[in-house]
């Protein structure tokens, strides 16, 4: 008998049934309540056909390389049809009769069939891999590249944990449906089209006889249908849970410590590892209790084909090596037949992960570059009037009033302006604004008297340097984080030490013992506070935009780190348009101009001695100052 040496992992092989060990399924979850500020999971599911419709052109560029892999998947159920044929002749002749000089030429011919079959297989699954992993590539820079693009409140609304985890896993799922998917059916209706000719060939009532079972697997496989799609989902989610869990314990450690919150991070992690362990054994037993009811199917038509075969053989009409040859033409024949019919399934498995990438992918960003006929590109660097013009914002989806409201103001170029108010005012509203996160509902905000939305965001975004309250540091060396503020031409080691003088910088970043070359990283306290805003203050140096925002500059330092930092801060504002937003009013001091937001609306602005005098918000703000 000959066995079925296809493995698993063989792409030109039938698929590997993906209910019982999909990489998926080793990783579960259960129903679960959405918590606060969780990914709104699974707003609309998309069918197989759709998510293979949405993915598919993303093989572009590589299908005549899938086609070759069909070629070559043709080649091996080719090869493997002609292997039997030639094991039923070295049965009969050779071994029957016991006969040697019958041995040579068809063990001759079997095993050039057999290395023909092993160099095609071997080209196939090389480049069935190859193709999957460009996909993988591309779906991935895709899903990533538009993620970039999506407006903050998408990211506050997911968790990173679970965006990260259709950043992998869901992405590693849709490839199981669009190429390995294409490739596994294809091997799989070729292997079923040539075992099934060459069994009916041999004996076709007896082939007939076998094929009256391919709808019972068929049949089967739908019944289980429903009930993987769900487990599936529930998976995928479970993954993002568990995934985000663990990221945010990891990012809040120190709070977690400071709290003593330890035990309720650990029973918060156990829940989320309970449900996916649930999900996990749901998925393991839905898959093994389809395995042993295919597998007692198989063993009945087996049965059948031997007890037929046996009284086909008595009559003298089958010989012993047709039969065996023909039970091996049936033993290869129900794998790609199941693999068949669980093509639904390996596509339904996959749509609970499409819906997860697509709920990214279809997700709108909040602004877009201006069409070509609307665009005015601007010269290289802007002279930096700002000019806001009666602006109005609320933030989509928020159920609260407007964040901003009819807000008015200018600002020229050498301006040292402080933004100032309650918490919730609107002030860093007015950042994410000026930046372009969001457009504004009504009202217009112009850069050098062009409407912002005019300019290509590049060009926006490359005259104005933010620097956010909390540092923006990258894995890389400090000269790397200086450096970055300019992309071209590339900064030179001399350039970098300036700007860290500029910044009261170099002092410190020449005392580290690696120096410029020191590598820090996002949450890593090898630089305090005040260091990092300085290091900043450098790159925004380099930068040179004409347009500069801090927000809340000072916050998070002790007085005399934030007293150390106001020099640089006064080197890098001069000659640029500079608005401050921040609650430490002794920045507001010396400022050309002050507004005052409160709920949204400008309530004052003036200068320090103006606003002082007239006895308002602000003064009552600066009095009650510590
Ligand atoms: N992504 C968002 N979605 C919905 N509402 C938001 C969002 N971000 C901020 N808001 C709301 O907009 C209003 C203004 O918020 P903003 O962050 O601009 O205030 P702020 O003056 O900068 O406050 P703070 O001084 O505390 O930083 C607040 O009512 C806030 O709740």
């Amino acid at each position: 008998m000959v066995h079925d040496r296809r493995s698993e992992t063989d792409p030109l092989a039938t698929p590997a049934a993906p209910l019982t060990t999909p990489p998926e399924a080793r990783r579960p979850s259960s129903p679960r309540t959405q918590l606060p500020g969780e990914a709104p999971i699974l707003t609309r599911h998309v069918g197989p056909v759709e998510a293979f419709h949405r993915f598919w052109p993303l093989t572009r560029g590589d299908r005549r390389w899938l086609l070759t892999v069909i070629g070559c998947a043709v080649v091996t159920a080719l090869t493997e049809t002609a292997a039997i044929l030639l094991f039923a002749e070295l049965t009969d002749h050779a071994l029957a009769k016991g006969s040697v000089s019958a041995f040579w030429s068809p063990a001759g011919a079997w095993l050039a069939v057999a290395v023909l079959g092993a160099a095609v297989g071997y080209l196939g699954n090389s480049l069935a891999a190859w193709i999957a992993e460009r996909f993988l590539l591309r779906l991935r820079a895709r899903v990533f590249s538009h993620l970039q693009k999506l407006p903050p409140h998408f990211f506050q609304r997911n968790r990173r944990g679970d965006l990260v985890e259709r950043l992998t896993g869901d992405i590693d799922a849709i490839e199981r449906l669009v190429v390995s998917g294409v490739v596994g059916a294809s091997a799989a209706l070729f292997a079923t089209l040539f075992y099934g000719a060459a069994a009916l060939w041999l004996r076709w009532e007896l082939a007939l006889a076998t094929f009256i079972a391919a709808p019972l697997f068929y049949f089967a496989t739908r019944r289980f249908t429903g009930r993987i799609r769900q487990v599936t989902r529930r998976q995928r989610a479970a993954d993002g849970a568990l995934t985000s869990v663990v990221e945010e314990t990891l990012v809040n450690v120190v709070l977690t410590q400071a709290y003593n919150r330890q035990r309720d991070e650990e029973e918060r992690l156990v829940r989320e590892a309970r449900r996916w362990l649930r999900a996990s054994v749901a998925s393991a037993r839905i898959g093994a209790l389809y395995d042993q009811f295919i597998e007692v199917l198989e063993t009945l038509c087996v049965l059948a084909i031997i007890g037929l075969g046996a009284w086909e053989i008595s009559a003298g009409r089958l010989t012993l090596g047709q039969l065996l040859a023909f039970a091996a033409f049936i033993g290869y024949l129900y794998p790609p037949i199941r693999s068949l019919g669980q093509l639904g399934l390996t596509a339904t498995a996959a749509t609970a992960a499409a819906d997860r990438l697509l709920e990214v992918l279809d997700a709108h960003p909040a602004v877009a570059d201006p069409p070509p006929s609307r665009a005015v590109p601007l010269p290289d660097r802007a002279h930096g009037e700002l000019l806001v013009d009666d602006v109005t914002f609320r933030y989509p989806h928020s159920s609260q009033h407007a964040a901003l409201s009819s807000l008015s103001f200018t600002a020229r170029p050498g301006d040292f302006v402080v933004v100032t108010g309650p918490s919730g005012a609107g002030k860093s509203t007015l950042a994410a604004l000026l930046l372009r996160f969001y457009d504004p509902d009504t009202g217009t905000i112009r850069l050098d008297g062009i409407p912002i939305d005019r300019l290509p965001l590049s060009d926006l975004r490359r005259n104005i340097t933010l620097l956010p309250q909390e540092t923006l540091v990258l894995h890389d060396t400090i000269e790397r984080n200086i450096a970055c503020g300019r992309d071209a031409p590339t900064p030179t080691h001399d350039e970098v030490t300036r700007a860290a003088r500029a910044a009261d910088a170099h002092g410190f970043v020449s005392a580290l013992p690696d120096g410029y070359d020191t590598v820090i990283a996002p949450s890593t306290a090898a630089l305090s506070g005040g260091q990092l805003q300085r290091v900043a203050i450098a790159r925004a140096m380099l930068r040179d935009a004409p347009v500069l925002i801090l927000d809340e500059p000072t916050t998070g330092l002790d007085t005399l780190a934030a007293q150390r930092i106001l020099a640089p801060l006064h080197h890098l504002a001069a000659g640029r348009t500079t608005l401050v937003i921040t609650h430490d009013l002794d920045l507001a001091v010396a400022a050309d101009h002050i507004l005052v937001l409160d709920d949204g609306h400008l309530t004052e602005s003036g200068t320090h001695p103006q606003l002082l005098a007239r006895g308002g918000l602000y003064a009552e703000l600066f009095e009650g100052r510590e």
